[in-house]
């Protein structure tokens, strides 16, 4: 298998606004080149449809049981993804064979890790058939069943970045998506990571039953009040902030009922300001503070959230594109890394981030039907 490879990562994430694609170039060891993206935005309609297929899902006991609204949810999730992977080759004039793999997250519609349950939407062999280009898809699916949380995923492509960038450690990543998730790099060793509470998803919640709006863009609300301190310590007073990493997150674990009688603006101020305090909670459970973190995903344009971050943890905060990364498509490019590891057999996982007993692999390789016919 030949060393560079061009791999095309799909995410569709906690927050469920959209699909991002991202095109990289990687060995999926030390080499990473950031090539160009796209994203496609879920309609009002298709939102309402997978916030549906969520609680659809939440009686599932096998992974493969699709009931209610989740065998159409799984339908759109799929198409909607070649509808993007299409844009995608026509806006960059390439064709299926310019991509050697295409990783394809899916959509979460289940987390139960302790229940070894965990349950992705769309399907990868439909996928790599309707757009012709092998696809990697279930990366989590192997964690799971070996004891691991199956989650997070992203931080051995943060890794990667950090050794790259010669970050000197140690620092931490944190991804802001709807659900928050840190990864703590110190050198060579392996990467420390696990989710640190809710990140944009409450809040995009408030703004969607306070203002019909789907978030609170650029914080207008959150910056016009204030975090209730005896609010954000009833938060914080969660049994999820105690437990022992590893440790990992469904979208709906917290609930924003202790901000129901706040005003917009403040609830939206308290949301960002527990977004920031969970996560710089997370230094309880890492071995020394980190000197520096750098903020990836929408949180990351989230201006209250940076603001309560660091105060939070007296600490440098830099975003993600501040570094010469991208904030926007760093989960993309990680299932784009990870599909590239899975190929070559490379380990997704390790015992610090998902706590799986050993490194391990995982992801299901899909040939287009056209390579099976040719084959
Ligand atoms: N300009 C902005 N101002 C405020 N918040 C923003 C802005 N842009 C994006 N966001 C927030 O970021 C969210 C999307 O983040 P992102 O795309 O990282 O999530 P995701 O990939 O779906 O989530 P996850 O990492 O949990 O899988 C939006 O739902 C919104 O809350
Ligand atoms: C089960 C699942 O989809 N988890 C997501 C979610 O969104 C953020 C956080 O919770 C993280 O654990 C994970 O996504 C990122 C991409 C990850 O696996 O690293």
């Amino acid at each position: 298998m030949k060393s560079m490879m061009t791999a095309l990562g799909l995410m569709s994430g906690t927050s469920m606004d959209g699909i991002d694609a991202a095109l990289i170039e990687t060995d999926g060891e030390g080499q990473v080149v950031m090539g160009p993206s796209l994203s496609l935005a879920y309609s009002h309609d298709e939102r309402d449809l997978l916030r549906r297929a969520l609680a659809d899902a939440l009686p599932m006991e096998r992974r493969t049981e699709r009931p209610g609204g989740l065998a159409a949810a799984e339908r759109l999730v799929g198409r909607r993804h070649a509808d993007l992977v299409g844009d995608f080759l026509r806006t960059h004039a390439l064709a299926p064979d310019d991509i050697d793999i295409v990783g394809f997250h899916g959509q979460t519609v289940l987390h139960r890790p302790l229940l070894r349950l965990t349950v992705q939407i769309g399907d990868g062999q439909a996928l790599a058939d309707e757009i012709g280009i092998p696809v990697v898809h279930d990366m989590r699916a192997a964690d799971v069943a070996a004891g691991g949380q199956g989650a997070p995923l992203v931080p051995a492509y943060h890794h990667a970045l950090v050794q790259a960038a010669g970050l000197g450690g140690p620092v931490a990543v944190l991804n802001l998506g709807g659900v928050g998730n840190v990864t703590y790099l110190d050198g060579a060793q392996d990467p420390i990571a696990f989710d640190t509470g809710p990140a944009n998803a409450l809040i995009d919640d408030l703004m969607l039953e306070r203002t019909g709006a789907a978030m609170d863009k650029d914080a207008g609300y959150a910056l016009a009040g204030h975090a209730d301190e005896a609010v954000l310590a009833h938060l914080m007073a969660h049994p999820y902030f105690d437990e022992k990493p590893p440790k990992s997150l469904d979208r709906n674990a917290f609930s924003r009922e202790a901000v129901a009688s706040l005003s917009t603006e403040d609830a939206a101020a308290t949301l960002a300001a527990f977004t920031a305090r969970s996560a710089a909670a997370s230094r309880r459970w890492l071995p020394r503070p980190p000197a520096l973190w750098v903020v990836c995903g929408g949180g990351a344009r989230n201006p209250a959230i940076l603001d309560f971050l660091r105060r939070e943890t007296g600490a440098g905060v830099r975003t993600a594109d501040d570094v010469g990364w991208s904030a926007a498509m760093m989960e993309a490019q990680a299932f784009a890394y990870l599909a590239v590891r899975s190929l070559k057999g490379l380990p997704l996982t390790f015992p610090s981030s998902t706590g799986v007993p050993r490194r391990l692999t995982g992801g299901v390789l899909a040939r287009p039907l056209r390579n099976r016919l040719s084959a």
